[in-house]
């Protein structure tokens, strides 16, 4: 595609299709044009030329002389097909649907090596923060620890709304919507699918691991309370919903998506509203904190804008990880965690490796203790009757042996029993 003049169809004309044929206006040195827009609604007002739209899908898929297809709608499946309709066409692929790129990445890689087309997707995770590229092209000789990262803007923005300004949950969501944050099913931002499906894709560009939210632990924020923030609030703590994967002794990865108790010196404990942050851990470089906008028009738009860009000089994915030594998801850890419930018999307290602390407080009652990964991945009751789970700072732990031993100490020096 070098030299060539892109000719794009576009589909989608939200809040991220509209911001791009924006920014695409404003960047002329691009060289490139956008053909046609296909939208699914012929009867909404639409600020561009109405001679650009249309519903007829075919009419941008078979286009010869529309190169690109970017793909920025709302639906999962019609994606899907579009993206591997325009690949079977000859044709590049821009998206930004992190859904329909986690849930089809086996099918889409296995098309995209087959018609050798790129197939670019930046805005599918962190929106705005080249997170993807990076992991792709800067850490490939690096020995990853691993990554933390807050990749869902609107649930970043509802706590900070809720926490910081008292608004209510209702409230705060509503305002993240009318932003143009939330997906169009918000339970997708809230229940943390959105941030699993996009800790998929990291996890493939990380570490060359191909899975599944089927695979993966993660929850959102829905069952956060105005008590547990008290808690973080008296620590000196803040409540963000961390996706993280980190590589054990075992040369494994473990991962998951959940709340999690970040401290102040934490990187992530500043980041407020619909921004994103990402901490990459590698061996030599130590520490590394990418930051940025992780929803709305432009911000995502930008995303994509680069994604076109690249195509100039054909970039493409070229998925080193998983060609040459794909790491493995390992179930074989323990978690930290803070768990608030209302009565003892919702918790199964034989299941915990230790319980180490024990609160009530006017609302309720909150235990601190440790658990092993697969007894939170094979239940829900740390999600049912008014039960929330947060993880504890630094929670993954790879074996509770230093645990039992010092417990063992404690027991023999007769400060506990
Ligand atoms: N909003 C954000 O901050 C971000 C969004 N994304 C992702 O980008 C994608 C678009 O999001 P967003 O712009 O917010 O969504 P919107 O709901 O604002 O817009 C979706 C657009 O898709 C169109 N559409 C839906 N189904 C079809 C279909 N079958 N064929 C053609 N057009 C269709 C809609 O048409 P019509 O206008 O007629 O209703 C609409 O124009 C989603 O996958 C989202 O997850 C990624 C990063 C950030
Ligand atoms: N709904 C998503 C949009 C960007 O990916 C989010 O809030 O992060």
């Amino acid at each position: 595609m070098n030299n060539k003049k892109l000719v794009i169809g576009l589909f989608g004309f939200g809040v991220v299709g509209e911001g791009l044929y924006k920014a695409l206006q404003q960047t002329p040195t691009l060289q490139a044009t956008i053909k046609k827009i296909c939208i699914k609604d012929p009867g909404k007002k639409r600020a561009a030329p109405a001679s650009l739209f249309t519903t007829d899908r075919d009419e941008l898929l078979y286009d010869p002389e529309i190169n690109v297809i970017v793909e920025v709608i709302n639906e999962a499946d019609a994606a899907f097909h579009i993206a591997s309709t325009a690949f079977l066409n000859g044709k590049a692929v821009v998206s930004a649907s992190k859904k329909m790129i986690a849930e089809h990445l086996t099918k889409l890689l296995e098309l995209q090596r087959q018609v050798d087309l790129p197939f670019l997707y930046e805005a599918a995770a962190c929106a705005s923060i080249p997170v993807i590229r990076n992991l792709e092209e800067y850490y490939d000789n690096d020995l990853l620890h691993g990554i933390r990262a807050i990749v869902n803007g609107s649930t970043n923005y509802i706590l900070t709304r809720m926490f910081e300004d008292k608004l209510t949950f209702p409230e705060a969501l509503l305002s993240a919507q009318s932003l143009g944050f939330a997906e169009k099913d918000p339970t997708l931002d809230v229940q943390g699918w959105d941030a699993a499906h996009k800790c998929c894709i990291l996890l493939m560009h990380a570490y060359g691991i191909i899975t599944s939210t089927d695979h993966l632990l993660f929850n959102g924020i829905q069952n956060i309370s105005a008590q547990d923030a008290k808690v973080a609030g008296e620590k000196g703590l803040g409540i963000k919903l961390v996706a993280q994967a980190r590589k054990l002794r075992s040369g494994k990865i473990a991962a998951c998506v959940l709340p999690q108790f970040v401290q102040a010196s934490d990187s992530l404990h500043f980041v407020r509203n619909e921004f994103n942050g990402v901490e990459i851990e590698s061996h030599f470089a130590d520490k590394q904190f990418f930051y940025g906008k992780g929803a709305g028009s432009f911000p995502t738009a930008s995303a994509v804008l680069s994604d076109i860009a690249a195509l100039r000089y054909d970039y493409k994915y070229e998925y080193k990880k998983l060609h040459q030594a794909p790491a493995e998801l390992t179930e074989e850890y323990y978690l930290k965690v803070y768990v608030r419930f209302q009565h003892w018999k919702d918790i199964p307290k034989q299941k915990f490796e230790s319980i180490d602390e024990v609160h009530e407080d006017g609302k309720g009652k909150y235990l601190t203790g440790l658990i092993h990964y697969k007894e939170l991945k094979n239940s829900d009751w740390w999600k049912l009757n008014h039960t929330s789970l947060i993880l504890l700072p630094d929670a993954i732990e790879e074996s509770v042996e230093i645990r039992k031993i010092k417990k063992r100490s404690l027991e023999l020096g007769g400060v506990v029993s």
